[in-house]
């Protein structure tokens, strides 16, 4: 091992997205094949011991980056000296439901998270998160962390991006790593705005028709979820760790030249965003941090499109303002 392991926190750690991730970090796709990692579980009383069990399993894979696992039940020990925290832990939506009637059920799982993470974690504490509403949940964690610089709350749209990525790459015949440029605009909801207005493949604009996008595309990527659901009648879960792992690596190891991402960052104001609002945007991400990409044009259609999500972002903040959550 070439370095000391760096400590890991994952909330929800015996629900199905964190029996699809846990193994996947163990085994070093989170942060690189010479990194070691030390996991901390967080879960509610009730789930310790399925943690537990998990756990058991995670010994059995004898990773060797995996320098150790504490299970906990109380959020101030389990973000104590932690560097990088993947919240995860919250109650999936059901068939019918929009992942906003999550907000009152869950929005209180984020507050006092919030606080362990301002109270304990390390200094370079980077934060994503991806219990539902994903982008209001990471908005109260990060209002009960004013110590902790506010850029290093994220949400998830990764997961977005790369449906967007795979809907793109079947209409288009080519691959996903040829496609660059694509973004993933707004709330983790069904307004999301997947645009392609930037994508490029070899260098070249994407050239798709415009009744494509409104028809198929947009609303594919927008309610892939709620499709998931109805096939698995289970929430997506493999799929949301993949893209959870690859948020982080992307956050830690860079994007490359002339790509980009999406994540959902707190907003500088950019492109009209109100400042404050967890908002996903094209971001690039260098030394370890996340930037909005800036100076793109905005066409008339994308500019609606961001509008009604961003919103719908606002009308989250109000209601949470209201029920006293941040
Ligand atoms: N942002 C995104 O793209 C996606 C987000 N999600 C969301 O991720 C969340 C988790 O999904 P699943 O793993 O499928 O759910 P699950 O129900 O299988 O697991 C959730 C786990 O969280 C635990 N938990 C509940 N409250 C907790 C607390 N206060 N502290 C620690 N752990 C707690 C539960 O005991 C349970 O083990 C849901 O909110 C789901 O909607 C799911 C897919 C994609
Ligand atoms: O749709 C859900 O409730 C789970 C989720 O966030 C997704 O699959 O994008």
């Amino acid at each position: 091992m070439t370095q000391a392991p760096v400590n890991v926190t994952v909330t929800g750690a015996a629900g199905q997205i964190g029996y699809a991730l846990l193994f996947r970090i163990a085994s070093g796709q989170l942060l690189g094949q010479d990194v070691p990692v030390k996991l901390r579980l967080l879960e509610i009383p009730q789930a310790v011991k399925a943690a537990e069990g998990t756990a058991m399993e995670l010994d059995d894979g004898a990773f060797p980056l995996l320098a150790g696992i504490d299970i906990f039940d109380d959020p101030k020990q389990a973000f104590e000296g932690t560097n990088i925290a993947l919240l995860v832990g919250a109650r999936p939506r059901s068939k019918g439901m929009e992942r906003g009637d999550l907000l009152e059920a869950n929005g209180g799982i984020f507050k006092p998270q919030g606080e362990a993470i301002n109270a304990g974690a390390a200094s370079d504490i980077k934060v994503l998160v991806v219990g539902n509403p994903a982008n209001t949940n990471a908005l109260i964690a990060q209002s009960h962390a004013p110590d902790v610089p506010a850029d290093r709350f994220t949400a998830m749209t990764r997961l977005d991006h790369n449906r967007a990525l795979a809907q793109l790459s079947k209409k288009l015949g080519v691959s996903v790593t040829e496609i660059k440029k694509l973004a993933i605009w707004g709330n983790h909801s069904a307004t999301q705005y997947p645009s392609v207005q930037h994508a490029e493949v070899a260098g070249q604009s994407v050239d798709v028709d415009q009744a494509w996008l409104e028809s198929d595309f947009i609303p594919t990527v927008a309610k892939r979820g709620a499709a998931i659901i109805e096939a698995r009648g289970l929430s997506s879960a493999a799929s949301a760790a993949s893209a959870a792992i690859d948020h982080v690596y992307t956050w830690v190891n860079g994007t490359a030249d002339g790509d980009w991402t999406s994540a959902a960052v707190v907003s500088d104001g950019s492109y009209g965003v109100p400042e404050g609002i967890i908002s996903s945007f094209p971001v690039t991400a260098a030394g370890g941090e996340y930037k909005i990409v800036q100076g793109l044009e905005i066409d008339e259609f994308s500019r609606a499109r961001i509008d009604a999500s961003v919103a719908e972002l606002v009308e989250e903040r109000d209601t949470v303002q209201k029920l006293g959550l941040i």
